[in-house]
Order: structure tokens, then sequence, then C-alpha cells
């Protein structure tokens, strides 16, 4: 098999793609006893496979396009078309004062976090521009009617990845983004076991590709992102706080997250980029995220399907802070008003620059099974529920948010308890995929539920 067809096997925008290795090296092998000139062919073979593979990776960094390694060839070559362009101008148009106002690129913005603070920011008078690129992590139709909801209200949300660096330079230029509200990554605790090479691709080599086009922009965007209350892992300090060790993270996502704040230590310390990382503590509401516990056992209860709750060391429950949208977009935006300029111009530091990380959670752990009565409450049906032992598979225990930082730093009160905010992401989810919970039926009037 060439390598370009090997290469074929990877995803420019990667999800839930399975990666399906040749089997190439097993078909040389299995012939390996035959003659000797089959023998020299296929060490040929094998020698200039390898080499055409070196070649074509390193040909794709060497060429400036910083792509995912292990996981990618380099994006398609973006070519900006004059409607496209016209486009990006008018979701850029701010709605209020031109002191006040925040040009901000939302990226991740069809995923369920971006869908909310692209909304919120609209909706005060920002110009918000999105970006996504609507991989197939979970279902892409979910994707796209949260794109059809930001499009009616005004947000054009551009189709690419982050890793694309011509793309990037071109929405930067037309943009000139005083902010940009960084949501796109590879989300999921368990799924990095099944593919670790997205979460490379996304948080690691999509954050510095745009972390270096922020920082050859003028001017240098303020950068507010997505950490995750994973990094602190196996952290038995209650409740975190954002001064407590991080260096024990449990799964290859949190590790990817940990990464990324060093990342931004290093764009902030060398180049005057402002940046601010948000840790998330398990967020959930309308327009969730079909791969998470609260998401996927609704659908299961409805349907009549066994969930399986897992347990902790000896029997315990878990725990997680559930965090409701609402709380944290207000989280996100306060984030953002608060945001310094950064420092550098044309790639360089004229001065020291802000570099925060903040929890956003809800102060209020609650566990499981908890989660679960309150679903069947609201469903009015009973789960079949199976106890298992946690898997190994990245899973921590508890989490438990310390905010006061993010309270004295910019009000930040979270006002959602879980029955109230699981009742509104029930009414949601029926709206959206109907009481007969076939999820292809689409009822509509979901712009009522935001
Ligand atoms: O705060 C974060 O930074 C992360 O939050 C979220 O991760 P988690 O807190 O693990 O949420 P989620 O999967 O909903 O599992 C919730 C609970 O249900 C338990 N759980 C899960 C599945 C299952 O089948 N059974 C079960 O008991 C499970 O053991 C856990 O105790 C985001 O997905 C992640 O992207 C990241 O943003």
């Amino acid at each position: 098999m060439p390598p370009s067809t090997m290469h074929d096997n990877y995803p420019s925008t990667p999800g839930k793609v399975k990666v399906e290795r040749s089997n190439y090296f097993g078909r040389v092998a299995s012939r390996w006893h035959t003659t000797a000139s089959t023998r020299l062919l296929a060490c040929t073979a094998v020698l200039l496979t390898l080499t055409l593979f070196v070649f074509y990776r390193m040909s794709g960094t060497s060429g400036g396009a910083i792509d995912g390694g292990i996981v990618g060839r380099s994006v398609a070559a973006f070519k900006p078309t004059h409607q496209w362009e016209l486009k990006v101008r008018q979701s850029c148009l701010p709605k209020r004062s031109e002191e006040e106002a925040m040009v901000v690129l939302v990226t991740g913005a069809a995923g369920f976090v971006g869908t909310h603070v692209s909304l919120a920011l609209k909706k005060r008078g920002d110009g918000v521009v999105g970006l996504d690129n609507f991989n197939d992590y979970y279902e892409t139709s979910l994707k796209r009617a949260r794109q059809d909801l930001l499009e009616k209200h005004g947000v054009f949300v551009v189709e690419g990845d982050i890793n694309d660096e011509t793309l990037l330079k071109a929405l930067f230029e037309l943009g000139q983004f005083t902010h940009v509200m960084h949501l796109a990554a590879q989300a999921g605790v368990r799924y990095a076991m099944q593919n670790p090479g997205s979460y490379v691709h996304s948080n690691i080599a999509g954050l510095v590709n745009l972390f270096e086009i922020c920082k050859a922009a003028n001017p240098q965007p303020a950068i507010v992102w997505a950490s995750s209350s994973s990094v602190y892992g196996l952290n038995n300090k209650v409740p975190f706080s954002e001064s407590d060790r991080t260096d024990q993270p449990a799964s290859l996502y949190a590790a990817t997250k940990k990464a990324g704040e060093e990342i931004a230590h290093t764009y902030n310390h060398i180049y005057g980029l402002s940046i601010t990382g948000l840790r998330f503590f398990t967020v959930y509401g309308p327009w969730g995220r079909p791969d998470m516990a609260y998401f996927s056992f609704t659908r299961d209860i409805l349907r009549g399907k066994a969930i399986n709750i897992y347990t902790g060391n000896g029997g315990k429950d878990l725990a997680r802070d559930f965090t409701y949208i609402d709380d944290i977009v207000k989280g996100c935006v306060g984030a953002l008003d608060t945001a310094e300029k950064s420092t550098g111009s044309g790639g360089k530091k004229t001065g020291p620059a802000q570099l925060r990380v903040f929890n956003l959670g809800n102060t209020s752990p609650v566990t499981v099974p908890t989660l679960v009565d309150i679903l069947e409450k609201y469903l009015k049906q009973k789960a079949k529920r199976n106890i298992i032992k946690m898997p190994r598979n990245g899973d921590v225990p508890f989490t438990h948010a310390n905010i006061s930082y993010a309270q004295s730093q910019f009000n930040y009160h979270p006002t959602t308890n879980l029955d109230t905010g699981l009742k509104k992401f029930v009414k949601w989810y029926l709206s959206y995929y109907g009481v007969g919970t076939d999820h292809k039926l689409w009822l509509g009037d979901h712009e009522q539920i935001v």
C-alpha cells in the first residue's frame, strides 16, 4: 500500500474515525517463507514505504503547516471567496459602541459551550465569528442544528480546523479580533484510550497553531480558552483550588489540557499574549454533548436500556461538581471582560502580559446515583441500573471546585443547582428529539429553549 493511501486512513479533522491499520506488513510477513527474490522485493517495499512515510511526515511540518503529527496530513489549502469574506465581515460587526464592543473569534462554536457563549456575546452586541471542524466525535446533526441556531442569530460559523494555518491567517486578517474564545478541543475523558491521536491533534498541535497565529497577529488578541477540571487528576485535597498540584493527570485528555496550560505560559512569557485558562467542571445543559453521562443516561432511560453506574474504591459513589451551562457562560464572558490586552506587537513582546487560570465549577458535588434519581423524576421513568466498578479508563472519583478566585475577579456566582439544570435539560431534550426518543425526530422550536 503506498504511503498516501496509508494516510487516507487519518482524518484531517479527527473525530470518531476508526483507524484501520494497514495489513501490508502482515501480508509481507506471511509470505516470508517464499523465494529469495520475493524476500528481496518485500524488503525493498518495506524500506521504500518507511522512507516515504518519514519523508511525508517531515515535509508536513517543515512546510510550516502544523499538522497533527501522528494523526494526520496537512489540511487542504484554503482559498477565501468573496462571499466567504462578506459573511465573515458581517458577522464581525459589533452592534454596540466601538469602545465597549469586542470582536471575538469563537473556536469550537458548533460545540456545546461554544454555541452558548457565541449567542451570549452576539446578543449583547459583540462581533462574533465561529470556527468549527464539525468532526464526528458525536452526532454531527446536533452540531449542524447548533450552527443553524447561530446563523439565525447572525453568527457565521466558518467550517475549518484550528490546525489550518492558511485559514486562520485569512480569518485574523479579515476579523481583526480583539479576543479569541478558544473552545475547540477533543473532549471526553474515556475516549482518549480509543483515539489518543485526536487529543494530540486538537489539544496540543491545534492549540500551538492558534497561539502562533495570535502571536503574529497585529493587534494580538487576548485569549480565553477551555482547560478542564480533569487537570486536578488524582489530587485529593478538596475543594480543588487553582494553586493545588496538577501533576498527576489520570487520563490523556487531562494530560493534554495540563500541557495546554504550560504552553499558554510559554506564549505569554515569550510573546506577551494575554491568556486566561478556564477549568470547566463537568458542564451540562440544553444543547449538551451526547457523550456525557447525563445525556447518554437520558437517552438510555427513555429507551428502556440499562445504564452503567460506576463506583469507586470500596463501592463508593462517584461525584461531580456538575456545572450548568448558563453559569459557565457567565464565567466565560466575565473572563473575556476582565482580560487585559496582549502586549506583543509584530510577534515581539513589549511588556509583561496577563496570565490567569480560573476554576469554573458549581462548588457542590453531587453523586452519580443522585443525578440518575433526578433524571428519573423528570423523565417519569425508572432507570435500569447496572452498578459496576469504575473501569481503569482515566476517570477520577470526584471533583469539587473552589471558585473564590473567579468570584473575586469577575463576580462569578453560579446560581443553578443540578435539579433545576437537569429539569431544563430534559425539557430541551424532549423538544429536540421528541418524546418518542427517536433521535431523527426533529420537532424544531429549539430557540425558545435557549
Ligand atoms: O470536568 C471536566 O473537565 C470534564 O467533564 C466531563 O467529564 P466527566 O466529569 O467524566 O463527565 P461524564 O463523562 O459526564 O461523567 C460523569 C460521571 O458519570 C460517571 N459515568 C460516566 C459514564 C457511564 O457510563 N457511567 C458513569 O457512571 C463518570 O464516572 C463520572 O463520574 C467531560 O466529559 C470532559 O470532557 C471534561 O470536560
